[in-house]
């Protein structure tokens, strides 16, 4: 794929085959390109060149079969708010066309999973940027598609809902799912993730099974030979006290 913004060029020919049943991490610096290339392999930004197929669907060709694979959660996510936590996932259920039942079943089993229960009546707008995510990860996942794509579903959350994301994501992808995440954080996308792909400028520096691309090393040394970009701080003396 490839994304041209005026005269920026956001991804530069990003070619990525994703296996089935895998847990494919996306990581780069600030800027690479990861988002762009979420959102337009998830029928939300149309790529300037290029083409996703979703187990075989061109998602811009054949945008609803395809998005009925998908769960997404976007980065910098706009929710609708004022609706309490368990009125938003309930909403997102039942605009996937589910019956009521079911709904309610599932936002009752993913509100205790992501530990809301106790916020399911508080409002989106009064959530913490942590709990936001939360929700807006079990919107995303309320009528158990078959590819999850995360753009950095842990920033903000808490080092034990994190691990519960995990484990639920780990489960998920032993039963067939398909997960594609984008982090920063290399040692989780490490631990969790059976592949990776590390992009910058619009790139891929490597892709392949997280083995191959750490090739010995640990993953953040890995990336932070490839992407460079490391800084002394030098030139902030006027910051030492
Ligand atoms: N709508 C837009 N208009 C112009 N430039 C854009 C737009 N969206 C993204 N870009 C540019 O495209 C490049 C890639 O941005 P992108 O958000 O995909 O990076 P990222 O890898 O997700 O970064 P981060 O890790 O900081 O979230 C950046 O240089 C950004 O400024």
């Amino acid at each position: 794929m490839v994304k041209v913004f005026g005269d920026k060029v956001a991804v530069n020919g990003i070619g990525l085959d994703v296996p089935a049943g895998s847990c494919y991490g996306l990581v780069g610096p600030n800027g690479a390109g990861k988002t762009t290339t979420l959102s337009m392999a998830t029928g939300l930004l149309r790529p300037t060149e290029g083409s996703v197929l979703v187990r075989g669907t061109d998602v811009w060709a054949a945008p609803l079969q395809a998005k009925r694979m998908l769960g997404v959660l976007p980065d910098g996510v706009r929710l609708f708010d004022r609706l309490t936590g368990e009125q938003l996932v309930t909403y997102a259920g039942l605009l996937r066309g589910m019956d009521r039942a079911t709904v309610a079943e599932r936002v009752a089993d993913l509100m205790s999973a992501l530990d809301l229960a106790a916020d399911a009546g508080t409002a989106v707008v009064d959530y913490s940027a942590g709990m936001t995510k939360k929700i807006a990860l079990a919107a995303a996942m309320i009528h158990a598609p078959s590819v999850l794509v995360l753009d950095e579903p842990f920033e903000s959350v808490d080092p034990v809902s994190a691990a519960n994301i995990r484990q639920i994501l780990a489960t998920y992808v032993h039963s067939g799912g398909t997960v594609i995440v984008s982090s920063h954080v290399m040692d989780l996308v490490q631990r969790m993730c059976d592949h990776v792909a590390v992009i910058a400028g619009g790139n891929v520096l490597a892709a392949g099974t997280v083995d191959e691309v750490r090739a010995g090393q640990s993953l953040e040394d890995r990336f932070v030979a490839m992407v460079g970009g490391r800084t002394t701080g030098e030139g902030l003396s006027w910051l030492h006290i």
